[in-house]
């Protein structure tokens, strides 16, 4: 199986112009790094807040680079500038609700503004966007919840097949998958 190809997109203003280390895409990388047992290979981005730019970024990504799995980070609170949902919206084919849900339900958990994130998911082609909010220490936390069910998604969608490090964290599969 050739090695899957994840997209790994920070949207930030100021990490996009230098004002500060972007910590947030190096987080989910790090993540995948210690979850994913199979091949992999990221390609990232740092984008500013601009619809047109992540319209632009998410389809490349998914069109061109061929990637299975987009992971955006920022970009999903109600500030003006707060345009990343929209534009997953725009770009995807079919959305995937339960992503959101389940990542607020389980972050509401941990801080009581989750539920100022608008972050969704959805499906671009054979490829799967996520969102997930900009401060990194959510960014396990949400991939904690949403992680298990995303390496079957990308089975049922015919993608490379991702397998997990059972101890870190168990990818559900119906039986006889
Ligand atoms: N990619 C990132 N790297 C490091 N820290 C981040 C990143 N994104 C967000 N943060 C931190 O989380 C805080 C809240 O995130 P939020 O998405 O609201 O950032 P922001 O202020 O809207 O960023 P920007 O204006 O640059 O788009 C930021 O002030 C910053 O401290
Ligand atoms: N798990 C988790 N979810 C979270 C947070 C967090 O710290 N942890 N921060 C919340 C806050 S404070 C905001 S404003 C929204 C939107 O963040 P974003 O605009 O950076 O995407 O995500 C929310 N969701």
């Amino acid at each position: 199986m050739n090695s899957a190809k994840i997209g790994i997109v920070t949207v930030s203003d100021r990490a996009s112009r230098g004002e500060y280390q972007d910590l947030g895409g190096p987080a989910i990388n790090d993540y995948l790094q210690v979850v994913l047992t199979s091949e992999w290979q990221a390609v990232p981005r740092v984008i500013p807040d601009e619809q047109a730019v992540i319209e632009q970024t998410l389809s490349d990504l998914c069109d061109q680079q061929d990637c299975c799995l987009v992971i955006t980070t920022g970009g999903t609170g109600p500030s003006r500038r707060d345009v990343t949902p929209e534009a997953t919206e725009s770009v995807c084919d079919r959305m995937m609700p339960g992503f959101g849900e389940l990542m607020r339900q389980v972050s509401l958990t941990k801080v009581p503004t989750a539920i100022l994130s608008r972050q969704t998911a959805g499906l671009r082609g054979d490829s799967l966007i996520v969102n997930l909010p900009g401060k990194p220490k959510a960014i396990a936390e949400c991939l904690d919840a949403v992680f298990p069910a995303i390496p079957y998604c990308i089975d049922l969608m015919n993608g490379p097949r991702l397998e997990t490090d059972e101890k870190q964290l168990v990818a559900f599969r119906p039986k006889g998958k």
